[in-house]
């Protein structure tokens, strides 16, 4: 039996760039894809996340240089769903919802087995939509390995690093970081601080992508340099394994006997990637009013309709408040967008009366009414709005979807749930005075 692995080198810089990497002097080969026989002994292989004819600015597939191909496994078998639910089929209440957090599991958790599913749209079946779980696990997978043929994985760690170790390299993630890993690409989940928690945006539609500037300009909001990819790194690991995939929203189960992370050297624009929300370039009003929420967008997985996405990954960072006779935190609303709120970091600026807490959720939907709580309400409406004034300590973040979230059975039903949470604005006082 052989184990060795080469040792993580770094990063590559740029979003959805023609990357090349290789762990081995040569491993990749020049100038075509598919030589009569790869270096080293390596078997070619292509992995693509867009259909072959997709525009060239959309086009994103991978040249993998690996051990053995990905198609060598046992054959796969239906393993429990666990909390996993891929089907949102039940009635959606239009009430506003708010969760506490996922305590972390006494029994030995791994990062798959920590998924418990929340809400979503669409199906994986159909591609389109998205699943939006929450994660809590106590374990590193350590036999094991995941691929998710439904989706690409928008991973925002709450609590706890992550170390991602995928086919085409490792990413290490941290709280105010996050990582895409695309749809297929097989990984393994390693747990430095013994436990971690978050969230996890299923996308099942199209790749997610850095939105378009308009007036901004060619700068600001997420800049495509802070967004880093992995460099190649293999593991030449023989053994009794097992191959998890998720598929048209089962889990399934096969054996392996090496590792699937065996590939010496790729190259393409299909790979994972991570970002630093920190980095965040942040735009806002210096007059008055503030802008919609979009002007926060981190990255988008656009629909069939020109302007409407399926997906809008935004966060609500630190910054600088300015407007003069203004009413700063967010306004009262309802949107025909439907809105998935978590918070990864400090307070958020729109509930001043707690109950948002680091870890919990809460969940918006289609035309249901929203914003600052009472706390929040007459603080804002006192406060002194000649000078700015600074939101610091803060990381919350939203998944915003133009088709309703439907909340699971079990999100519903949980004990987490704030069967409260409409009580934040009972006491918002009626202030009319007609003055007659
Ligand atoms: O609901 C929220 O807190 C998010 C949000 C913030 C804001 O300033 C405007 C609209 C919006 O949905
Ligand atoms: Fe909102």
């Amino acid at each position: 039996m052989t184990t060795s692995t080469s040792l993580p080198a770094g990063y590559q810089v740029g979003f959805g760039n023609e990357f090349a990497t290789e762990a081995l002097p040569g491993a990749l080969p020049a100038h075509r894809n598919s030589p009569q026989r790869a270096p080293y002994g390596l078997y070619a292989e292509q992995i693509s996340g867009t259909a072959f004819t997709a525009p060239r600015s959309h086009n994103r597939r991978s040249w993998l240089y690996r051990i053995r191909p990905a198609a060598q496994h046992g054959e796969f078998e239906r393993i429990d769903n666990g909390r996993i639910v891929s089907a949102f089929t039940n009635a959606a209440p239009p009430n506003q919802l708010r969760w506490d957090p996922l305590p972390m599991p006494d029994a030995p958790t791994d990062f798959i087995d920590g998924w418990v599913t929340m809400a979503g749209n669409g199906s994986p079946e159909a591609m389109t939509g998205c699943a939006i779980h929450l994660y809590a696990a106590n374990q590193s997978m350590r036999e094991r390995y995941f691929y998710d043929a439904d989706g690409e994985l928008l991973i925002v760690p709450q609590q706890g690093r992550l170390t991602l170790r995928t086919e085409l390299g490792t990413l290490d993630i941290e709280p105010q970081q996050i990582a895409v890993i695309p749809r297929g690409v097989r990984f393994t989940v390693d747990l430095p601080d013994g436990s971690a928690r978050g969230y996890i945006c299923e996308n099942f539609g199209a790749l997610l992508q850095l939105p378009d500037l308009g007036p901004i300009g060619s700068n600001g909001l997420a800049n495509p340099r802070d967004f880093e990819t992995p460099v190649a790194c293999y593991e030449e690991r023989e053994g009794a394994f097992t191959l998890v995939a998720k598929f048209c929203g089962n889990l399934w189960q096969a054996p392996i006997g090496h590792s699937p992370l065996d590939v010496v050297a790729w190259h393409g624009n299909y790979a994972p990637y991570r970002y630093d929300l920190r980095h965040f370039n942040t735009i806002g009003s210096i007059s008055y009013d503030h802008p919609d929420p979009s002007i926060f967008l981190v990255l988008q997985a656009p629909s069939d309709t020109p302007g409407v996405d399926t997906l809008d990954f935004v966060i609500f960072p630190p910054r600088w408040l300015a407007g003069e006779n203004t009413f700063r935190p967010p306004w009262f609303h309802r949107n025909v967008a439907s809105e998935f709120m978590g918070l990864i970091h400090g307070a958020y600026d729109a509930k001043e009366g707690g109950g948002f807490v680091p870890g919990g959720a809460s969940l918006h939907n289609c035309m249901s009414g929203h914003g600052p709580d009472a706390a929040t309400f007459d603080k804002a409406s006192a406060s002194d709005t000649s000078k700015p004034a600074k939101v610091a300590d803060t990381m919350a973040f939203m998944f915003e979807t133009r088709n309703v979230i439907v909340p699971t059975e079990q999100a519903l039903a949980s004990p987490r749930r704030q069967r409260d949470y409409q009580q934040c604005w009972a006491g918002i006082q009626k202030h009319f005075d007609s003055g007659r």
